[in-house]
């Protein structure tokens, strides 16, 4: 075939646009004709048909669209490949040009390259089938001389099958490089194509390292049989020599084929391997990027002789198309990152922290979640640019961003807003003071001096917090509510974080301030313990007592748990702080053993953070050796919760304490998962019944309900019953009733300290049943 000057029609009504692609078109040889609507356009196709159009989508009277419909019906011009231009780049517009007819789409500007290579294969498959058409033309002929030569015929009809199988190939991978923006989903659809309409055995594309050397198999289709996963393994044993066509195409940078395998000694090692599958010839094709093979698109045929000059010709067509595919890709993932990723940190820029703010927005609102946003700002950035210079700023901002992201959690976004400006988003925070302790978090990593070029640095920043949804709804009004506060912060003398109203600084003031006395109150021994009895229902006598946590505090008096755990928690300070509990609660119930006082068990609670604690078991087995109280007069307390989080691990631990003869109740029941279902795989001797449930149990029916079935459920499970927040007669007689084992509660006593506790235990006392003692 060979091709005279194609002739191409620009129908655009922009004179200069009609001119940039007479420029852009007439020095790679090509004859244009201009028209500047619709209607011209169909008149002078009509008159002199060209051999491709250029059709613009917007234009005035008759669009593109009709254009190219009004072609496509035409059985005259049908066949006229037309390439749509637009200046929407969305998938719609895109696919409205596609099933008006279009064979292809550009978009406005347009690319000089990607131009010449779209009418270049248009005009190629053009080709093909003007050739196909006048074939057709011949076999009619034939077919009507009846007595024409057969073989002719049957070469014609050879060459026919042949080439619209060419042209199937060649035009289905043009509209998958138009329609597909992913690289793997080419991949694969090019191989699918390859065996589906291009009749190949099998196809595999694989992609091929920076040295250009390794290669990876990526997609496949057709008859494989393990045969990839051989080469594969060649791969992977460095095989060198038996990938030979493989390694040749790499090298030589331009498509290798064999046209019988079975008989070429090179391939020795694959033929058994080849007859199996029928692979009779092979085709090694390079994907080429940057004049370098980015990868290999390999063909197996099951005849032999398969790769003639016209089949390789179309071949290395394909895959020029596919790798200008693949840089197109390549580009279009550059420009995404570059949008969405500041280049100097990696860090998302401020386009992309946009989006995910909005995104997380919608979720909090969904699911009436809170939301954090800090906005961070360095004290002395400038000082280190005008002092050591850009250079090290840049380095500086590159260390910082990478520490403020590793204090994260995973699912929070940290952002580069520019310079040294920097914002957090905390997404689903479980409470408010989540965000302030980020904040202390991330000031207290600021503490450690940087080294920058040698230099040693300290740089400290200031933060400012807005929550979600209290300081602003929507994206635009929180980050100014976190700006606001961040001047607050710039005010306030630098390297602190302020929220942006004066009640939540308050606040976190009042916390700061207590979690740092909480960090002396240890050393200083300001803590103490208060004991509250636990008596059995139908003797009335005690049959242990529950160690309560106080903090005598300096200034604010006797402090209770839940003025300080919660700091304690979240500060850590949990874990020592548990220690002393333990070490303290059995020490006091050996030494009024010791003392002769009638032995009881001593319960005390467990936080969250020191059941995860790896060498629980270890801590409390020591402490109990070391105070040299029986293991079966400790109980520790757990919540639901705390054992509901991770069932497996939960039950392991408390399977280790109860080998050491510790018992275990769990807590504050009925508030949490109310899985009495799950319960009987916790090896737990007792369950609390929660205050909230014993409160209204004589005036609500539910409470009643709730704990009549908890009660007799937990007997049915083997665990004992305790109630919690006994405080009226009614209460004690309703739980009595209901066959409660044991109670605690102010109708019995308070949590009192322990010589007051000591006189309860020396009078070997039977608590009383009928009035209150305490109240
Ligand atoms: N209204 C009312 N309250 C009653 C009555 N009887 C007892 N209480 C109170 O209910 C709480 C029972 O302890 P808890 O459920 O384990 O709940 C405890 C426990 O979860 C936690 N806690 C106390 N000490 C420790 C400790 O050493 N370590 C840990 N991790 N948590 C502790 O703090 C929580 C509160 O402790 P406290 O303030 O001592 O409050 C105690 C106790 O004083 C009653 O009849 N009516």
């Amino acid at each position: 075939m060979t091709s005279p000057i194609a002739t191409i029609l620009i129908v655009d009504d922009e004179p200069k646009n009609r001119s940039l692609l007479e420029v852009l078109l007439k020095p790679e040889g090509y004859l244009t004709v201009t028209a500047n609507s619709g209607e011209e356009a169909l008149a002078m196709v009509e008159e002199n048909p060209p051999d491709l159009i250029l059709l613009d989508v917007m234009m005035p009277g008759m669009d593109g669209y009709d254009v190219a419909a009004k072609l496509k019906t035409n059985p005259a011009t049908r066949n006229l490949p037309i390439i749509m231009l637009s200046a929407l780049d969305d998938r719609g517009s895109k696919l409205a040009g596609l099933s008006a007819g279009a064979e292809d789409f550009l978009t406005k500007p347009i690319d000089r390259a990607e131009l010449w290579v779209r009418v270049r294969n248009l005009l190629r498959l053009k080709e093909y089938s003007d050739f196909l058409a006048q074939h057709n033309q011949l076999l009619e002929q034939a077919v009507r001389g009846r007595n024409e030569e057969i073989t002719e015929r049957k070469r014609a009809e050879t060459q026919i099958i042949r080439l619209n199988r060419l042209y199937a190939i060649l035009s289905d991978i043009n509209a998958a490089i138009v329609r597909i923006r992913n690289r793997q989903e080419l991949y694969t659809e090019a191989c699918r194509i390859a065996v589906e309409h291009g009749h190949f055995r099998m196809a595999w594309i694989g992609s091929v390292d920076s040295k250009g050397t390794g290669l990876s198999p990526l997609a496949w289709s057709g008859f494989d049989e393990g045969y990839l996963d051989k080469i594969t393994l060649a791969i992977r044993n460095n095989e060198a020599d038996t990938l030979v066509l493989a390694m040749r195409a790499l090298q030589e940078k331009k498509p290798v084929v064999c046209n019988d395998i079975d008989s070429d000694p090179k391939l020795a090692h694959w033929h058994i391997d080849a007859r199996q599958r029928d692979y009779r010839s092979m085709g090694v094709f390079p994907l080429m990027g940057d004049d370098q093979p980015v990868g290999l698109f390999v063909l197996y045929a099951s005849e032999l002789n398969f790769f003639d000059m016209e089949e390789i010709k179309l071949l290395t067509e394909v895959t020029a198309n596919i790798s200008y595919a693949l840089e197109y890709i390549k580009k279009e993932e550059k420009l995404n990152y570059l949008a969405y990723n500041d280049v100097l940190t990696g860090l998302p820029s401020r386009t992309l922290f946009h989006d995910r703010l909005v995104q997380a927005l919608t979720n909090a609102h969904r699911h009436r979640d809170r939301l954090g946003v800090l906005f961070i700002d360095l004290d002395n950035f400038k000082n280190v640019n005008d002092s050591l210079g850009h250079h090290a700023g840049d380095m500086l901002l590159k260390q910082v961003a990478a520490m403020f992201s590793v204090c994260m959690r995973e699912g929070d976004t940290v952002a580069r807003l520019g310079g040294d400006e920097f914002v957090v988003i905390l997404d689903s925070m479980t409470s408010e003071d989540d965000a302030w302790m980020v904040s202390q978090k991330i000031l207290k990593l600021m503490t450690k001096p940087l080294t920058i070029e040698g230099h040693e640095l300290l740089v400290t920043c200031s933060i400012g917090i807005a929550l979600y949804p209290k300081d602003g709804e929507d994206a635009k009004a929180l980050l100014q509510s976190a700006d606001g506060a961040l001047y607050l912060a710039k005010n306030k003398g630098r390297n602190n974080a302020q929220f942006c109203t004066a009640e939540m600084n308050a606040k976190a003031l009042e916390r700061l301030t207590l979690e740092n006395d909480l960090r002396q109150a240890i050393n200083r021994q300001e803590f103490l313990l208060h004991y509250q009895p636990r008596v059995d229902l139908i003797s009335g006598e005690i049959t242990g007592m529950e160690a309560l946590v106080r903090w005598q505090h300096p200034v604010q008096g006797l402090l209770y748990p839940t003025k300080f755990i919660p700091v304690a928690e979240e500060s850590g300070l949990i874990v020592p702080l548990g220690e002393w509990v333990l070490r303290t609660a059995c020490e006091q119930n050996k030494a009024w053993q010791r003392a002769g006082l009638k032995p009881v068990s001593i319960a005390v609670n467990l936080s969250a953070r020191q059941f995860k604690q790896q060498d629980l078991v270890e801590i409390v087995t020591r402490m109990l050796k070391e105070t040299e109280l029986d293991p079966s007069y400790l109980e520790l307390e757990l919540t639901e919760s705390m054992v509901m989080q991770n069932v497996e691990a939960a039950i392991a631990t408390l399977s280790q304490f109860q080998a050491i003869g510790v018992k275990l109740a769990i807590d504050d029941f009925g508030i949490g998962y109310s899985s009495l279902n799950y319960l009987k795989h916790f090896p737990i001797s007792f369950l609390k019944i929660d205050q909230s449930f014993v409160r209204d149990i004589t005036t609500n029916r539910d409470d009643a309900i709730i704990a009549k079935i908890i009660i007799s459920m937990a007997h049915d499970l083997g665990l004992k019953v305790i109630a919690e927040g006994v405080e009226t007669d009614g209460q004690k007689s309703f739980l009595s009733l209901h066959h409660c084992d044991e109670m605690q509660g102010y109708f019995f006593s308070m949590p009192i300290p322990a010589e007051e506790f000591e006189i309860l235990l020396r009078e070997r006392c039977c608590m009383s049943m009928t009035k209150p003692r305490l109240l």
